[in-house]
Formats: C-alpha cells, structure tokens, sequence
C-alpha cells in the first residue's frame, strides 16, 4: 500500500454531533485515508461499508490510530486496513469529524496531508514527501543487500552456518554503509508505526 495521505481526526461527539464517514466524499483516488481516533479501542471509525466505497473510489488503503470493525467484508474485498485492532462496536454517532486534511499524530508519529504512507502487514512508514527519493535509495541498497542473502540460502549455504553467511555476504558492513551515507534518516526513524496490523 502506498499513497498520499488523507488526515482525518474525529472527536467524540457532544453538543454538536457527526458520524463517522462525514469526510468520504472529499476523499480521492489514489489516497490512503489516515484516521485519527486518539488510540481509542472502544470505537471502531471505519467498517466493510467505507471500505465498499473506498474500494469504488479507487483509495488505496485506511490507517487507523484506533480500531476498525466488519474485518471480513473488508478482507473479503481484499482492501488494506492497518489498526491497532478490531471490535463490533458501531462507531456510527458516537464520534464526529473535527478535522480533515490538517496535521495529526498516528501511534505518535505525526503525519500531514499529501506524506506518502507506505505499509504492509508488518507495520507502516509515513515518508515526507521531500525525502521520497533519499529513503528509496536507502531502501534499494538494503533490499540488493538482502537479495544477494536470498540467493545464497536458496542455493545452499555450502555448509557454512547461516550467521557467518549473513557476514560473508557484507550485510552488516552494507547496513552500516547505508546508515554512514544517511545518518540523519537512520536516526529519524522516519515515522515507523510500529502498532498497526493488518486487521
Ligand atoms: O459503523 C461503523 O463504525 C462503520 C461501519 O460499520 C461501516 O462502515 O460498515
Ligand atoms: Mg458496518
């Protein structure tokens, strides 16, 4: 899943009230939908009915910093839905839309409109758009790094304990080659959210 985000932060509702689908229209295809819901784990803000409009709508995917419900319609429509977990609370009248496409916080990585979001099921990144090319650099040295290690255990270690073969094919001195050419996004962590599943 990879695409610009569309911020979305709800409150829960009081004297003025609102549902959980309020910003869908705005949404565009291509987006990942970004949900801010303060980490909450007792209202779900998004289920198999949004994501039967998001897949319409050709958005890519939805990031929750809360929870989500329907899991199987969602899975059955095969659409990427990354939270902290699920439950079957309706979420319907019980948070409105505060804002949408403003700076919000997800798991505590801040993440503002148009940042590319980039996730599979092992977690998802938030890249600034500014810094796409440096971190897909650093990406492709790793991940050569890491196809030359494939390789090699696909054809057979030739009996060498597998630790000495991960030295032998320099992925300690390639890693630390590509953290010495970019200290500062090593250290940054750019935005690695590192609660959200695919639910
Ligand atoms: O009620 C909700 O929280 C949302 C929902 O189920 C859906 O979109 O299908
Ligand atoms: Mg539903």
């Amino acid at each position: 899943m990879v695409g610009p985000a569309f911020t979305v932060k709800y409150v829960p509702i009081g004297e003025h009230k609102g549902t959980v689908g309020d910003y869908i229209d705005d949404c565009k295809a291509g987006d990942v939908i970004v949900l801010n819901n303060a980490g909450r784990t007792t209202c779900p803000v998004w289920g198999d009915i949004l994501t039967y409009v998001a897949t319409a709508k050709g958005i890519t995917g939805t990031v929750i910093d809360g929870v989500c419900r329907d899991v199987d319609g969602s899975r059955e429509l095969g659409y990427p839905m990354l939270s902290r977990w699920h439950n079957m609370v309706t979420g319907k009248d019980r948070v409105m839309v505060q804002s949408v496409n403003e700076t919000v916080a997800i798991s505590d990585i801040q993440v503002r409109p148009g940042d590319l979001i980039v996730g599979d099921e092992s977690g998802v990144l938030v890249i600034p758009r500014n810094r796409a090319d440096e971190v897909l650099a650093f990406a492709k040295e790793i991940d050569a790094t890491e196809r030359l290690i494939f390789n090699k255990v696909k054809n057979g270690v030739h009996g060498e304990r597998l630790a000495k073969s991960t030295v032998t094919m320099n992925y300690k001195e390639a890693m630390s080659k590509a953290i010495k050419k970019n200290p500062q996004l090593f250290n940054e962590q750019l935005g690695i959210l590192l609660h959200l599943s695919q639910n």
